[in-house]
């Protein structure tokens, strides 16, 4: 349960952090000052000194109570105002009152609000002057005063008790603050700790993500692109693509892979398959796409590149593959079909004049490069 101050006063401003403070001193100067005014208004006849006194630190309160209510960030230098004025009102009254011994009880007024408003070292070194004052004068009798042994002795008594009591509290509110620090302190590591291992937790998860959408993209032999993710790339590129393409599709294929495959068997043709990959990988730019479209049908799909530039590249990679030469095979061919992007074309109907270059190379007797007939 939450506990709120008592409010003698509503004091505006509640949501400052030290209200608290605010809150009391308010309620203080208010009641002090009603107080204080009054008893000086009746002592007047009797003892016109203390009257002016109290009347004087009545009407002091009052102005403070204004002062705090126009300065509510001034509440520390206020608080101490009224500490020290609080003490002197209780030297003049104790020092020059005869007759009463009830104001004593200001003693301990002065020693909670010491502690209070300004904390433990002032709590302490208000304990020891107003311990000072009291026994001191009653052993020197420097100033008047009726108070008997007993008087001085029960009034110390209360000043300690109180000072324990409060001392005590302090002691208790302190290990309560402590615990909850360390509370505090364990619960920072605990979501510091968790936070982390959530970072750790998305990276892994990214990274597998990025991996798992390598690997759909790409064919598991080669490296290279899969005929699905080309499908979906071109599709994309062509539905983008502006009115001055210059696209080309290198069509690959490896020359009697068949008689390979059935000589040295499927590992030796996939190695096959592989060194054609490689050169293809080596001789394509960043924006190029190299695919394998399946068996040993491999392609490039060049964006931004002449009829001339596309032959002369896969002549190129031809005469790389077949420059190459491979344990127990030998040399090794290819045979290239090139067409151009049209405006409008499907991929079906790139593809179809592609292979048909291709077929042109391999009628033409295999490891050679044709261009479509219709470019
Ligand atoms: N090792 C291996 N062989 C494959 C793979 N995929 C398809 N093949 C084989 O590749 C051969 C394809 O041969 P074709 O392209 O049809 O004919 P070819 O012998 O190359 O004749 P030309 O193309 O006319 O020169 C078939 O024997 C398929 O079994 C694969 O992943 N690995």
């Amino acid at each position: 349960m939450m506990l709120h101050p008592i409010k003698l006063f509503p004091a505006s401003g509640d949501a400052d952090h030290m209200r608290y403070k605010v809150v009391f001193l308010n309620n203080v100067f208010t009641f002090f000052g009603i107080v204080s005014f009054s008893m000086g208004i009746i002592r007047w006849r009797v003892h016109p000194l203390i009257g002016i006194v109290d009347i004087v630190f009545g009407l002091i309160a009052f102005a403070l109570l204004w002062a705090l209510r126009r300065n509510k960030q001034r509440v520390e230098l206020i608080s101490g105002i009224a500490l020290w004025l609080c003490f002197l009102q209780f030297l003049t009254v104790y020092f020059l009152a005869t007759g009463n011994s009830t104001r004593s009880g200001l003693l301990l007024l002065i020693l909670a609000g010491a502690f209070y408003l300004k904390g433990r070292q002032m709590g302490y070194q208000m304990l020891a002057i107003l311990l000072l004052l009291v026994v001191g004068n009653h052993l020197t009798h420097l100033f008047p005063s009726e108070y008997g042994h007993l008087d001085i002795l029960s009034l110390c008594l209360y000043l300690l008790g109180q000072f324990f009591i409060i001392r005590n509290y302090e002691c208790l509110r302190e290990s309560q603050t402590n615990h909850l620090k360390a509370l505090n302190t364990d619960l920072e590591a605990l979501v510091k700790q968790r936070t982390e291992q959530l970072a750790a937790a998305n990276t892994a998860l990214q990274v597998e993500k990025e991996n798992l959408k390598t690997l759909s993209s790409t064919d598991f032999l080669t490296g290279l692109s899969n005929r699905q993710h080309f499908e979906t790339v071109f599709a994309e590129h062509t539905h983008t693509v502006g009115r001055k393409i210059s696209d080309a599709l290198i069509l690959i294929d490896i020359d009697r892979f068949k008689s390979i495959n059935d000589t040295h068997g499927h590992v030796i043709g996939d190695q096959v398959i592989k060194t054609v990959a490689e050169c293809i990988k080596k001789n394509t730019r960043l924006s190029d796409i190299a695919v394998r479209w399946g068996g040993d049908e491999m392609m490039i799909y060049a964006p931004r590149i002449t009829l001339a530039q596309a032959a002369k590249l896969a002549e190129k990679i031809r005469q790389q593959v077949h420059a190459r030469s491979l344990p127990d095979i030998g040399q090794i061919s290819i045979s290239c079909g090139v067409a151009m992007l049209r405006m409008g074309d499907s991929l079906t109907q790139l593809l179809h004049r592609a292979d048909q270059a291709l077929y042109e190379a391999k009628q033409a007797g295999r490891n050679q490069v044709a261009i479509s007939a219709a470019e």
